[in-house]
């Protein structure tokens, strides 16, 4: 057990062949024939998925907004209709939609980059995450890594274990946000929400 990711947790390095033996078992277990002409290669594709779809579980995320630039602005930026795609912990599903971000610099706080907005979401969505959380560490990860007079994060996901499995509801939209700082005050809020809703 080693390399925090940027949470104080400790994890394993990566083990493709361990996925691979896994997925192999997993294909047997559902009655199928893992060496027939189709599945032969599914467990070695599925170990490359996954390293790609989990890989926010071995890097730092909060490292991927240290590009500061020196500039004037006092008041919101928001970068909207940031594409997710993560995977629900509890039936390791993906879940999908869009996030918002925002936030207000301090005077003397800092201004990342646009693009570095959704490098945050990004790598906090390549973990096994529920939406709740998910909204929660972007917030938190930009309030640290800016210190902004106020931070907004809105999700809006669509989640396959609610569409295609279970309760079978395809089109139900989860919406979480996590508001911190100046953009909890109501009419600040209000203006950062009707901002999101006029970008769509
Ligand atoms: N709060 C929260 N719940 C989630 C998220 N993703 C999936 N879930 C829910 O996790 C719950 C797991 O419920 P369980 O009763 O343990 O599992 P289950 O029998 O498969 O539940 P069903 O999905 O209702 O069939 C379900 O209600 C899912 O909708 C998420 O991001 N946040
Ligand atoms: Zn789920």
């Amino acid at each position: 057990m080693a390399s925090p990711a940027g949470d104080g947790r400790a994890v394993r390095p990566y083990d493709a062949a361990g996925v691979e033996r896994a997925v192999r078992d997993l294909l047997i277990a559902i009655g199928e024939d893992p060496d027939r002409d189709g599945l032969r290669e599914t467990p070695e594709r599925l170990a490359r998925s996954y390293e790609e779809m989990f890989a926010g579980l071995h890097t730092d995320p909060r490292e991927a907004v240290q590009t500061f630039f020196d500039l004037e602005h006092n008041e919101l930026v928001i970068v909207s209709d940031i594409a997710v795609y993560s995977v629900c912990e509890h039936h390791l599903l993906p879940f999908h939609g869009v996030a918002h971000v925002g936030y207000i610099p301090a005077p003397s706080g800092h201004v990342t980059g646009l693009s570095k907005l959704a490098r945050l979401v990004e790598a906090y969505a390549r973990r096994p995450q529920v939406q709740e959380r998910l909204t929660t560490q972007i917030a938190d990860a930009l309030v640290h890594a800016l210190e902004p007079r106020g931070v907004v994060v809105v999700l809006e996901c669509e989640h396959m274990c609610m569409s295609m499995r279970g309760v079978r509801k395809p089109g139900a939209r989860t919406v979480t946000s996590a508001v911190r700082g100046a953009l909890r005050e109501p009419a600040t809020r209000a203006e950062a929400m009707s901002l999101i809703r006029g970008a769509r």
